[in-house]
């Protein structure tokens, strides 16, 4: 009760000063020229400031975006020696021009951003310059990399793919909503029935772990005919069909992932993956940690051999459409094992495999994954794919891959292309299978269609893609003429 009355008074008091303050200066405004006078010189002073820090924004914004684009037509210097003389040179006039005034901050902005160019590990030198530039330096150098990365994500689809892939991404607007867009591959010129499109990797794959026995290659999924290599610190036990796929799966992840300084204790994070995808015969999860690996080496070849590609992975990947997996017990459990497994191999990844993240990860793999077939045999040991999110138009599949361009493709019942494995690995073909002209887009079957009814065929693309099919053999046999895709 006090304090609401003390409170009370307050504001009295406050309000009191408020309206007399006011009937004051009403008063002088009227009746004194000469406050007035000193009221307009006080007006104009505060917009002329506010006029010169607009002024000074202005010419920061044009210097930072004048600086990027010069410095994106420069070519920077590329053997080790040659890149260390350069930075030495950009660091020390840096240091000069900002150590003569606040007149040459900009310039001196332009030789950090520069030096960063040439140094392997530009988060780490960034931290540097935080720490050891001037504040209004170290903003506009921030501002630079801000800009240029926001200029390169914008100019993802003009960049990616590349020309040689004879395909580009588009945008398809199906209705009045942003949500009714979605993207297509077209083909960048004419090709015959027969033509190989364009080929890929995958970014991560995986065989079918009830597979893993040692008659495919663990990493390229080759069928293995005569011979084979394996690593006795592999706890995964995976076979391989050279050095060379040994090499990389070691190097992308099998290092990571399934050696332990325990390899004989069954409870350690390592042997309680495996045996999680091998005893529920379970390819994302594992697909996933590979990828997550993978994503670890490429950072960590990036510092150490300089070389930084124009797109990382996770830049690939975060455009793909993707179906929300809900959260379940299993989810947990992978989640868990997989931040305990990382946690304790590379700092951050535990914060970073958020269950929003995984749930999300799962789903553009699941979403967008392509069955992979590179068996001579196909009947011999494969597992039919029934119950899981592959893109296949035939079956057996011994395995799946997630591809950064391939992924792209729209259905069709009736499709112009379609998927291949002439290596025999996991190096996927998009093949035409109809004339398809420069400009139109590209179509494959994500089901195995034979002689299945419209109903059947339309059920199981809702159930695993979440959409009603309405290409032209389905809207033909549903009388629909109306819509088409
Ligand atoms: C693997 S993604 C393909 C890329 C996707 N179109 C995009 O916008 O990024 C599969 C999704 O594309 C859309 N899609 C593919 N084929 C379609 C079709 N024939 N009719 C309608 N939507 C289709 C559906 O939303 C489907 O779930």
């Amino acid at each position: 009760m006090e304090l609401k009355k003390s409170i009370f008074i307050g504001m009295c008091v406050l309000g009191g000063i408020g309206v007399g303050y006011a009937v004051y200066w009403d008063y002088m405004r009227r009746t004194n020229p000469e406050f007035r006078k000193k009221l307009r010189n006080k007006k104009r002073a505060a917009k002329l400031k506010k006029a010169a820090v607009e002024g000074a924004k202005v010419k920061v914004a044009d210097f930072v975006r004048k600086a990027v684009e010069d410095v994106a037509k420069e070519t920077f210097p590329a053997d080790v020696s040659a890149k260390e003389k350069y930075f030495m040179e950009q660091v020390a006039k840096g240091e000069s021009l900002f150590g003569s005034g606040e007149d040459h901050y900009l310039d001196a902005a332009l030789c950090f951003y520069k030096a960063l160019k040439v140094y392997p590990n530009p988060v780490e030198l960034i931290m540097i310059y935080q720490k050891t530039i001037p504040e209004a330096v170290f903003t506009c150098v921030y501002e630079m990399m801000s800009l240029e990365v926001k200029k390169k994500q914008a100019e993802y689809f003009e960049n990616f793919p590349p020309k040689d892939m004879n395909v580009r991404i588009k945008e398809i607007s199906q209705g009045s909503s942003d949500e009714n867009v979605r993207r297509g591959l077209f083909a960048a010129k004419d090709f015959s029935p027969g033509d190989v499109i364009f080929k890929e990797n995958p970014i991560a794959s995986a065989l079918d772990p009830s597979l893993e026995t040692g008659d495919y290659c663990s990493y390229c999924l080759k069928e293995l005919v005569s011979g084979s290599v394996h690593d006795d610190s592999d706890l995964f036990e995976a076979v391989y069909c050279s050095k060379n796929c040994q090499e990389k799966a070691m190097n992308e992840y099998a290092a990571l992932l399934f050696t332990s300084n325990e390899p004989s204790d069954p409870e350690s994070k390592e042997a309680r993956l495996v045996g999680l995808v091998k005893s529920g015969n379970v390819k994302f999860p594992l697909m996933i940690a590979r990828f997550l690996a993978k994503m670890v080496h490429e950072e960590t070849q990036k510092v150490a051999t300089g070389v930084d590609e124009e797109y990382s992975t996770w830049d690939h990947i975060e455009r793909l459409r993707f179906l929300s997996v809900p959260p379940s017990e299993k989810e947990a459990k992978e989640i868990k094992l997989l931040r305990e497994l990382f946690a304790a191999k590379v700092p951050g990844m535990e914060e970073f495999i958020s269950e929003e993240r995984y749930l999300m990860l799962k789903g553009k793999l699941m979403y967008n994954a392509y069955g992979i077939n590179t068996s001579r045999d196909n009947e011999r040991n494969i597992r039919e794919n029934t119950e899981e999110t592959i893109r296949s138009s035939k079956s057996p599949v011994i395995g799946a891959g997630f591809y950064r361009v391939a992924s792209y493709i729209t259905h069709s019942c009736d499709p112009n292309t379609e998927t291949k494995f002439p290596s025999k690995n996991y190096e996927l073909s998009i093949v035409a299978t109809k004339h398809i002209k420069a400009g139109d887009e590209l179509k494959i079957s994500y089901i195995r269609t034979g002689n299945r009814d419209l109903k059947s065929r339309r059920d199981e693309l809702e159930a695993k893609w979440r959409f009603s099919c309405e290409c032209t053999k389905c809207r033909l046999e549903s009388g629909d003429c109306e819509t088409a895709v």
